[in-house]
């Protein structure tokens, strides 16, 4: 992989992310990028980026072998450099370039949405895994996959990895062969600009709720919004949920870069002015049947039937919504629905709605739902679906961010659950006990039983041993993380399915 200055400097002009370079030689052809001044940088083009970056880095990444840098501030005249008005950007614009436009011999479908990103991202890459074997790729919160090998799949740090890294792993996927990539795209991957510049054939909006609102993430909602519809702005064809809040803003996002024959709208229920319509026709805990009926001629168009009826494998009238996004960007690209059906039939997302069937003591789901809206969602759905069973909940709440989950997970417990044990999530540098106290004094005691136990094996083993064949047991909020992030380390911990079969093995064998 290589990089010449002078078309950097030309890319940079183009984009008018240039404000002056001082460069000796033009002609110098980088082989090296980087912006983290630990690594090596020999014969190398070094990023100045991000709030807490120091000039010392700088120094170091010269002492490592940096023969360019570019920055928004001119740092040091001891090398060649080319000062930009948003590093970031330059960052995003020159990785692709360097890594030789990967994103162009990719076919890539996007999601965002404050919830299902990851399902619905797991879902169509089942399907196009189906369709074409060994040429689909995945950058999800959980895994990324860039080959058909095993040694091609490793855990994620970020939900969309900055942009270095992403033009590094399209680059990896198409050398491993890969025509597809489902990806998942954040609200803060606009924010860090770690998509600038990047085209999508397909991007999905499923849903907005507040969340990541606060220090680090977005200062206000109208900013959160602002990001997460920039993938409507940057994508050809789009796929929205009709139902989605400030569904208007959406749509016109989409329409200022799609006709309307680009432009799939989606609904769970009749709110009419839609292109496909999901009805639900039956559930138990295992799957769900639902039916996916065109309303449109453009929908007609892309469907052999213009009805079809799916099973879904995965519970929860928000995965039949998933799916529906997964459905139609399949469609789009020419699956058939026998497929379609027979992935979605055993579709399994690692910590989403994994559920562990049990003799003795009811059923348990491991569910990564970690804030009002998403705990709200899976509840109400148990709560609709069993009426008469009992609900009970495992859920700790994460240090360090998110402070209004707390409130959230108080309401939402208070509202919907019989009973509760608070316990650590991610405790970060505060203590999981105080966590804890906060969420327990906004619950309203006449409606819920709470106990707090702070070790989460612990907490799992007393609600599983308490529980009887009734009951359903949710473990919330941590899906499948084999860690515990305490005080900046992660502490090994064996993950919520592996406890929970542990636990049962021990007491029912
Ligand atoms: C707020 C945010 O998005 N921060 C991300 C961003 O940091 P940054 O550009 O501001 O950089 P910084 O942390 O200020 O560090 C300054 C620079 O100094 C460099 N450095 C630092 C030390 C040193 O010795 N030498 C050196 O060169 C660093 O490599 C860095 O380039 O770029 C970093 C990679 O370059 C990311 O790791 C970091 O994500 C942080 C860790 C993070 O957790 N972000 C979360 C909020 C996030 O992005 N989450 C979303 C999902 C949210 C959702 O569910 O919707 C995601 O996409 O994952
Ligand atoms: N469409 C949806 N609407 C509401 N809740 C949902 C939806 N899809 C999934 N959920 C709930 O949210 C949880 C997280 O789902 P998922 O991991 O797919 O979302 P995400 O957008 O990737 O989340 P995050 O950004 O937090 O990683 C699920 O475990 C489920 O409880």
């Amino acid at each position: 992989m290589s990089l010449k200055i002078s078309s950097a400097i030309e890319i940079l002009k183009k984009h008018d992310l240039l404000v002056s370079s001082s460069v000796s030689d033009e002609n110098l052809e980088v082989n090296n990028i980087s912006y983290n001044s630990k690594e090596d940088q020999t014969n190398g083009i070094f990023f100045c980026k991000g709030n807490r970056f120091k000039a010392e880095y700088l120094d170091q990444a010269i002492k490592n072998g940096a023969k360019v840098y570019v920055s928004e501030k001119e740092y040091s005249k001891d090398i060649d450099r080319l000062i930009v008005k948003d590093a970031s950007k330059a960052l995003a614009l020159l990785s692709a370039k360097y890594y030789g436009n990967p994103e162009n011999d990719l076919f890539i479908v996007a999601f965002t949405g404050t919830k299902g990103k990851t399902t619905t991202s797991y879902f169509l890459y089942d399907i196009l895994s189906r369709a074409y074997p060994k040429q689909v790729g995945l950058f999800s919160t959980v895994d990324r996959i860039v080959g058909p090998d095993p040694k091609d799949k490793f855990k994620s740090d970020l939900t969309t990895p900055e942009s270095m890294e992403l033009f590094r792993d399209m680059r990896r996927c198409v050398d491993n062969g890969l025509k597809y990539l489902v990806m998942e795209v954040s609200s803060q991957a606009y924010k860090k600009n770690r998509v600038y510049g990047l085209k999508f054939d397909i991007g999905g909006f499923l849903n907005i709720t507040p969340d990541h609102i606060g220090p680090n993430e977005h200062p206000t909602y109208a900013d959160y919004l602002n990001c997460k519809k920039q993938l409507m702005i940057n994508s050809k064809v789009n796929i929205i949920n009709r139902q989605t809040n400030d569904y208007d803003t959406v749509y016109a996002a989409a329409k200022e870069t799609s006709d309307d024959k680009d432009i799939y709208r989606f609904a769970q229920s009749e709110v009419g002015d839609t292109d496909f319509s999901i009805r639900n026709k039956e559930s138990n805990l295992n799957d769900s049947v639902f039916t996916f009926t065109a309303e449109s001629d453009k929908a007609e168009d892309l469907q052999e039937h213009s009805e079809y009826t799916y099973k879904l494998g995965l519970v929860g009238d928000f995965n039949e919504l998933n799916a529906g996004a997964a459905i139609i960007a399949a469609k789009k690209i020419g699956v058939k629905n026998e497929l379609i059906a027979e992935s979605l039939k055993s579709a399994f997302v690692p910590g989403r709605m994994e559920h562990i069937n049990t003799k003795e003591h009811g059923t348990i789901f491991v569910d990564y739902a970690h804030n009002y809206a998403s705990m709200n969602a899976l509840l109400s759905f148990i709560r609709r679906e069993y009426p008469s069973s009992k609900i009970k909940v495992v859920v700790g709440s994460p240090g360090d961010k998110g402070v209004s989950r707390r409130a959230g997970f108080a309401k939402v417990l208070t509202e919907l659950a019989d009973s509760a044990i608070l316990t650590t999530d991610d405790p970060g540098f505060e203590d999981p006990a105080d966590i804890c106290k906060q969420i327990d004094d906004k619950i309203d005691h006449t409606k819920v039983e709470v106990k707090t136990i702070l070790d989460r094996e612990k907490a799992i083993r007393t609600m599983i041993e308490s529980s009887n064949n009734d009951d359903i047991i949710v473990l919330a909020a941590k899906g499948n993380d084999a860690y515990q992030k305490t005080k900046g380390v992660d502490v090994p911990y064996p993950s919520d399915p592996v406890v929970a079969k542990k636990i049962l093995k021990d007491i029912e064998g």
